[in-house]
Formats: C-alpha cells, structure tokens, sequence
C-alpha cells in the first residue's frame, strides 16, 4: 500500500501555537529539568552506595529496608504501573526468596547463603509465572483478591509445612559468612545492585515493543488483542520480570534478619508499603517507585519506634492512602511532571482549539482513480469472499442478539452493514474480530475457520477493527498508538524498540496520511474525538490488514472530517484494501459502499446495491421507514425543479 506523501502537509494551526523557548523560565526548560534530574540522580545514588559509612546501626537498618521495598516496588511497577494489574500481596516474593534461601542454608550447611540469591530469584519468577497461568482470566478486583489470597496462601504453607520450614519457628540463618569488621556492608552492596539491576530491567521493559504492549493491556486490554497483542504471554513474562529480582531482595532480606519466619516473611502490612510505595512515587514512572519507598519505609520505622506501634503505621498508612486518593492520585513524579509541563505550555492554547487543516489542505494529491461504478459492480460479482459469516448466533442471557446471520464480503470492496440499533450490527463485528466468541456458526477470513481463534490471532492473519467509541490507548503519544500494533509473536519482537526504525517512519507516513502529524508526541487522549477516530483508522493501517471493520467512522464528527474520512476510504480500497463498515449515516454508506447487507433482529434480511437496498420494502419497513422514501421523493423533485430552473 502506498500511504506516502499522498498528503499536502498542513500548515500548522493558527491556535496551537507553541510557547517561544524564550518565554519559558529557564529552570523550567527541558535541557535545564533534564540536568537536575542527572545530578539529583548521581547524589542519590552514591549517597544510597556508600551509606554504611555512616556508623549509626539502625539508620543502616532502615535504609537496608527501604533497599528490599524499593526492589520490590520496582517489581511491583511491572505489573502494576505498567501493566494494570495491582498485586497487593507482592511481598509473598519477597517472602519466598527469603525461605528458600534459608532452607537451602539449612540443608546445605557451608556454602554461603547469598550464593543461593540468584537461584531464590529464579524459583520466585517461576512461581510468579503459576499465579499468572491461574489469573489468567481474572481482572481488576478478582486479581487484588488473588494475589492478596497468595500472600495468606504461602503464609499458610510456611506456617503447615513444618517439617521444611520448621512451621512458626521459623528458621534461624547463619552468622555472616565474612569478617565482621564489614558490617552490613556486602548486605547493603547487594541490595544496591539488586536495585540497580530492578531499574535496569524496568528501564528495558519500557522502551520495548514489551513494555508497549504491556501499557496497551493496562489501557485497554480487549482492545490489545485486536491490535494483535498476545496478552496471555505477555501478562506471564510480566509476572516474572516482576517476581525475579524482588525474589533475590527476599533472600538478602531473609539473611540480614537472621531469621524468617512465616508473620514477618509474609507480612500484609510490608506488602502494603510496597503499594504505598508505587502509588506515592507514581505509578508507570521509573524512579517513582524507588522515591515511594524511601519515604514510605522511614515513615513506617519512625512511627513504629515513636508511637503506639502497629496501630500508629495503620492510621499512618490510612492517612497516606487518604492524602493520595485526593491530593496526588498520579503520585509524586507524574504531578511534578504535570506541573512543569503546565509551566512550559502557559498561555497557549490546548489542542481542543486546534483547527486540522483548511480543505484544500486537505485536499489528497495523487489520489488513485475511482473505478467507474458499472466496471466496479462487474468485478465485485466476480470477486471471491474475502470474509465469510455464515450461521453466526449469540446471544446474552435471554437477548438474541444475533441470529442465525449469514453473509460474505467480496474481495475488495467497500461492503456496508446497516440496520437498525441494537440489531446486532457490532455484536457481529465483535464476533468477527474475536471479542466474543460465537454460540454458533462460523467465520472464514480467506477461506480459513477463525472462529474459536483468540483476538491477536485474528490481528495476524490480516484483519482490523475500529471501534464504535473510539478506543486509543489515551496515556499513550499518539505515534505509540500507531506503533504499538504487532503483525505476528515472537519472544525476540518483544525485545525490539517500542518505536523505531522502519516501524516508526511508517507510523509517522500514516499518521501524515490521516493529516494528524503534528500531534505525534501528543497523549492520544488530548486529541478531539474526529481526531481519535482518524488515528484509530492509522492505527488500523499500520499492520496492513487484509479486511478494515470500521465501526461508525463517521459518527460524533464533524462534516468535514466524515468527508475527508470518505476520502480516506476511498483511496485505501482503490489501493486494494477491503471494509466492512457499519454505519447509520445513510447518505454516507449510500455514497461509499457496494454491496450493502442489512440487518434486522441478528438476521441479515436484505442484500444488494445501495439502489436496490433502497427500494427493498423489507428494509424500508424494518429500518429505513416512509419517511425517507418521502425525502428521497423531496430531494428528487427538488433537483428536477432545481435543473429546470437552471435550463
Ligand atoms: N455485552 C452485552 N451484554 C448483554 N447484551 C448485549 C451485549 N452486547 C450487546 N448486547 C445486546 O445485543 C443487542 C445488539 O446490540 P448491538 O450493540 O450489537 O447492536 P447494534 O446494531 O450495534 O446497535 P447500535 O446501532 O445502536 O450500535 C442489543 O439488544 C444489546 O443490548
């Protein structure tokens, strides 16, 4: 498909003009943010390093656990700030990693617990991946209560399996294995290279197709599948890149204690920092959770040794979460990062004011010729099916939605399915793309059976869906959006940048096909509505699908953009691609689509030409109704009367 260059680049927009670097302060200036930031990050880090040299014990101790927390918050920022998912009981790792350092000590008398670091790390992400495969179809408040029940579940089996973990006991660790004149130093020194390590992995994750596709399952995950992301997977591999190092932070953790046991191993109230942590710092962010943790855990020790105990850290923690839900829902980094960016944009205007272009600007050059009507009607008689339903049923409790429907979309075509609502118009679409699974029936894409395929499967082989309210991933920049679709699996894509290279240059061609270039660092949920639906449709292109199911394109928009979103289609189906569309706006689908299939009660009742569709009595009776025949009739003699005037 040729998508380059077909455009006239806009102009840029009289109101969104962009602030003069000279208006900003200078401490608030990119360049000037980014040096603090480097030197902030440099004096925390070799203060953090070298703190044992400060000789005080305890104030070692605390930052030894705010070290384990951060680890864990890191880990925790994986599946929880990047992938959607909150693991309340996240400490359970830290707890799994400290027993099974332990009773390998225990059993292998001699060899230096840290040596088992590595290994506890490994058991964790393992087990991590087990709580995945059991999670797998659990979302939102079903999984807080999982991964809670997981927490009481390995607290229980260390308490019941006495005869490995010596039950309520616990087990006592053996002295340090070097000189004592080190101190906490090799403890302290692991931890900060566990840390450094949880960042790096985390710093990775992000900039990855990986980490794209895990911010895709946290947007929208239903979404995600039919842009081609294999969520099962990549929820799995999260849950492990989210247990290894937080399951090596256990078995430093469970040495420099001395001693597990399953209440301090297991702790809910430890877990909870982890959260408190991660929410605090910001969630999504990098260094959030690690600043989180050093606030949370000094907080915690502070009230623990000053007030009443454990009742002071719950009002504490209740206070916390209070101060959060109301003052910084976003956390730390991300309201700093908001405020500074509300600095720098001051006075200019929002992209809501943003006007997409004039039409001639518009206006597509070198637009492929529109086939002429009769040779076009000629070759969709001959075309194969692109696209067969046949026998599809559903329904919703006692609600057929759809029912028994039956049709094919020719190779090539722009074929219309209307009909009126609720009569099942994107169920079926639904069915089609594999958002739901059908009661009965099947549906062929190039001849092959789809219909018990998973939504990515579907994406793979050459199909693409917009949605009726449009369904971006809003957190991410608009050329994320377009990037963050996948044309196949496999575990080395996943580690490929999330954008660059061929990928992003072809995602900047489509986003200056749609004209939306100029907002390709924009969050797509900043844009307007006709906007979203265009980048919807970039989206779409991006995997260069066989079959487009378009759902109301040119619903909510302005009349303006349903032209040029007309335009579009037209020159995408010239180029050889293939739509179903669903649409109510008559004049729209009348003027863009053959053949048309129409839709009455989950049952297609109807088929043909927008002219035969048009005088069909079942339709007008079932959908269209008198009335437009009258405004046919009107428009008709108006045009008559309008000629005869004009000759
Ligand atoms: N997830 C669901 N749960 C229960 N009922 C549903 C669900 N999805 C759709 N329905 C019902 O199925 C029927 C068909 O809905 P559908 O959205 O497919 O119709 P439609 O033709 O797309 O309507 P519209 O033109 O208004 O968008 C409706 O009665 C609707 O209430």
């Amino acid at each position: 498909m040729n998508t380059t260059k077909t455009h006239a680049k806009p102009s840029t927009p009289r109101s969104a003009t962009v602030p003069d670097a000279g208006e900003i302060p200078v401490w608030a200036r990119t360049e000037t943010i980014r040096r603090i930031v480097t030197v902030l990050l440099g004096i925390a880090a070799v203060v953090i390093a070298l703190f044992p040299v400060i000789p005080n014990r305890s104030a070692q101790s605390t930052v030894i656990i705010a070290l384990v927390v951060a680890i864990g918050a890191v880990g925790l920022n994986i599946i929880t700030g990047y992938t959607g998912y909150l693991s309340i009981g996240h400490f359970a790792f830290i707890g799994v990693g400290a027993y099974f350092v332990a009773i390998l000590a225990k059993v292998v008398p001699g060899v230096p617990p840290l040596v088992w670091v590595p290994v506890a790390g490994l058991v964790t992400a393992l087990l991590a991946v087990l709580l995945g495969l059991v999670t797998y179809r659990s979302r939102g408040p079903s999984f807080v209560i999982i991964s809670i029940a997981l927490l009481f579940l390995m607290r229980f089996v260390a308490t019941e399996w006495k005869a490995v973990t010596n039950g309520t006991s616990g087990i006592t660790m053996p002295m340090y294995s070097w000189p004592r004149e080190w101190g906490n130093w090799p403890i302290h020194l692991s931890l900060v290279v566990l840390l450094g390590l949880s960042l790096a992995l985390s710093w990775w994750i992000r900039r990855t197709k990986f980490g794209l596709g895990l911010i895709a399952i946290r947007e929208d995950e239903g979404k995600a599948g039919t842009v081609g992301v294999n969520s099962p997977v990549y929820k799995l591999l999260a849950f492990a890149a989210s247990a290894l190092l937080v399951g090596m932070a256990g078995g430093v953790y469970g040495y420099f204690m001395g001693f597990v046991d399953p209440v301090n191993m297991f702790s809910i109230l430890l877990s909870v920092q982890l959260v408190l942590a991660v929410i605090l710092g910001g969630r999504g962010t990098l260094f959030g959770p690690v600043l989180g943790a050093f606030i949370v855990v000094p907080l915690d020790i502070f009230a623990n040794n000053t007030g009443g105990g454990g009742n002071t850290r719950l009002v504490m923690f209740g206070l916390l979460l209070i101060f959060l839900v109301v003052l910084l829902p976003k956390g730390m980094l991300p309201s700093l990062s908001h405020q500074l960016e509300r600095i720098r944009t001051r006075g200019t205007a929002g992209l809501s004011g943003a006007r997409l272009g004039a039409a001639d600007e518009l206006s597509v050059r070198d637009r492929p010729k529109a086939p002429d009507p009769s040779e076009l009607a000629a070759r969709l008689k001959t075309a194969p099916p692109i696209l067969e339903v046949e026998g599809l049923s559903k329904s919703f409790g006692g609600n057929q939605a759809v029912n028994d429907c039956t049709f094919t979309v020719p190779e090539g075509s722009i074929t219309g399915l209307i009909g009126p609502n609720g009569s099942g118009k994107t169920t079926v679409f639904n069915l089609i793309s594999g958002t739901l699974l059908p009661d009965a029936g099947t549906v062929r894409i190039g001849g092959t059976d789809i219909s018990r395929m998973a939504s990515w499967g579907r994406a793979h082989r050459g199909l693409g869906r917009t949605f009726q309210s449009t369904r971006l991933f809003k957190e991410m920049s608009v050329l994320e959006n377009i990037a963050a679709p996948l044309g196949s699996f496999s575990i080395p894509q996943m580690g490929l940048d999330a954008v660059s290279g061929r990928e992003a240059e072809r995602a900047r061609e489509l986003l200056d096909f749609v004209g939306l270039s100029r907002y390709e660092q924009a969050k797509a949920g900043s844009l307007s509505y006709g906007q979203q639906k265009l980048v919807e449709l970039a989206q779409v292109l991006v995997l260069d699908p066989k079959l487009i199911l378009l759902d109301e394109p040119a619903g909510g928009i302005n009349p303006t953009l349903i032209e040029r979103m007309g335009d579009l289609i037209r020159d995408l189906n010239a180029q050889g691609k293939t739509f179903l569309l669903v649409e109510h706006n008559m004049p729209f689908v009348l003027g863009l689509c053959n053949p048309v299939r129409v839709l009455a009660q989950g049952h297609v009742i109807a088929t043909g030409s927008p002219d035969e569709i048009q005088k069909d009595d079942a339709v007008i009776d079932a959908y269209l109704g008198d009335d437009y025949l009258l405004d046919i009739d009107n428009s008709a003699t108006r045009r008559i009367a309008v000629e005869g005037s004009a000759s």
